[in-house]
């Protein structure tokens, strides 16, 4: 009998993969390469959110965990996908230069808002007002993270390439059958590919479509992530990311024309230096209508949990809702209710 099955690995289904891993837990994982979300993701981690000036929701104990989850993962595929780098908000006005520092005073903005105004010239970038820096950010480049965790669950005959099969499971009061294999629980972390599952496919995962770019702009010298309505971050070799739109209407993971149109429209509003599209991805972001995860338990089948709803920001929330819901499966901790799926009464 095998502790877990886990569906889906993206950074959802890798986080708990590895939290097993550290709790000596056996486990299989099943992936089918449906959803791209985690490996075409930006990546950034930015404790605040910019749009609104707020903190991102925990975002002390998240970062602390990621910044420690990550250097374990790293050391161990003896591989960096973790680089912390600042990220730069260009300001376009002046009273755009007076929310920062009024946001900046706020006690729980603080330790993340820098108070000095930056007026570094980048090469390909006009930016007269200068920028504001956020503190602590950095980014994870997912793809590697996932390749290099991919192959290691291989190499110990703990993955599966291939769809899992939702009829086939049978279960029982302390287990579960799936094909010719036995485990204690199942945790699902199939991102929007939940839709698919007849278990949890009642919860309001809504989905928004993101597309991004990779850019190759020769002229354009950044050391640091840009961030206005898109963000801009170097990778080296004259290559860039950007990205990324919001579409709440599209569920495919297709790069579209309105979206590609939108992102040159938008790096056009930064970028004063030609750049050509080198690479256009697209993919769904498990995003749920109260914005908060979904972690829990099936109030029919208790072996059967669920990891989803990381929404924009997969890579802060990945470990920490791994250990909330190893916690709660094999210690009994409470979820916190507004991320336990309890706060939907839907079955
Ligand atoms: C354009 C874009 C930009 C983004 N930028 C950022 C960013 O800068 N920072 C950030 O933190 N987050 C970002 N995100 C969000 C982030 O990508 C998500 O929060 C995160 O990837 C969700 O991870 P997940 O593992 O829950 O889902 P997914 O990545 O969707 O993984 C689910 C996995 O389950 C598998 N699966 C599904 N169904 C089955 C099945 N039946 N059988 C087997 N396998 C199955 C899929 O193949 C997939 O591998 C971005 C997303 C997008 C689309």
């Amino acid at each position: 009998m095998t502790d877990y099955i886990i569906v889906g690995s993206g950074l959802a289904g890798i986080a708990f993969a590895e939290t097993l891993l550290q709790h000596n837990k056996s486990f299989i994982v099943f992936d089918n390469n449906s959803q791209s979300s985690s490996s075409i993701a930006g990546g950034l981690y930015n404790p605040v959110i910019l749009k609104r000036f707020s903190q991102v929701w925990n975002a002390n104990k998240q970062l602390e965990l990621a910044n420690s989850f990550y250097a374990v993962i790293e050391k161990k595929l003896a591989t960096q996908f973790d680089f912390k780098i600042p990220i730069y908000r260009k300001f376009f006005s002046v009273e755009e230069q007076n929310n920062w520092f009024t946001a900046s005073d706020k006690p729980n903005l603080a330790p993340f808002l820098s108070t000095t105004i930056v007026h570094k010239k980048y090469n390909g970038i006009d930016s007269p007002f200068g920028y504001g820096e956020v503190l602590h950010t950095g980014y994870v480049d997912t793809i590697t993270l996932l390749t290099h965790y991919h192959e290691y669950l291989k190499s110990l005959n703990l993955f599966v390439s291939d769809t899992f099969d939702y009829t086939a499971v049978k279960t029982f009061d302390d287990h579960i059958e799936y094909q010719n294999r036995k485990a204690k629980h199942i945790v699902f972390a199939e991102g929007f590919g939940m839709h698919s599952n007849p278990f949890f496919n009642q919860l309001p995962l809504d989905g928004t479509k993101g597309e991004l770019f990779i850019i190759r702009a020769a002229d354009l010298d950044l050391d640091v992530i840009i961030n206005t309505s898109v963000f801009i971050l170097p990778l080296g070799d004259n290559l860039f990311k950007v990205g990324a739109t919001y579409n709440w209407e599209d569920k495919t993971n297709t790069p579209t024309a309105e979206g590609k149109q939108e992102l040159i429209d938008r790096i056009k509003e930064i970028l004063n230096c030609d750049f050509e599209i080198v690479e256009h991805f697209a993919g769904v972001r498990p995003t749920v209508k109260d914005r908060r995860p979904l972690l829990g338990t099936h109030p029919k089948h208790a072996n059967l949990h669920i990891l989803n709803g990381l929404g924009t920001r997969g890579v802060m929330l990945a470990p920490t809702l791994a250990k909330d819901l190893y916690d709660f499966i094999e210690n009994g901790k409470p979820l916190d209710k507004t991320i336990d799926i309890k706060r939907y009464a839907i079955w």
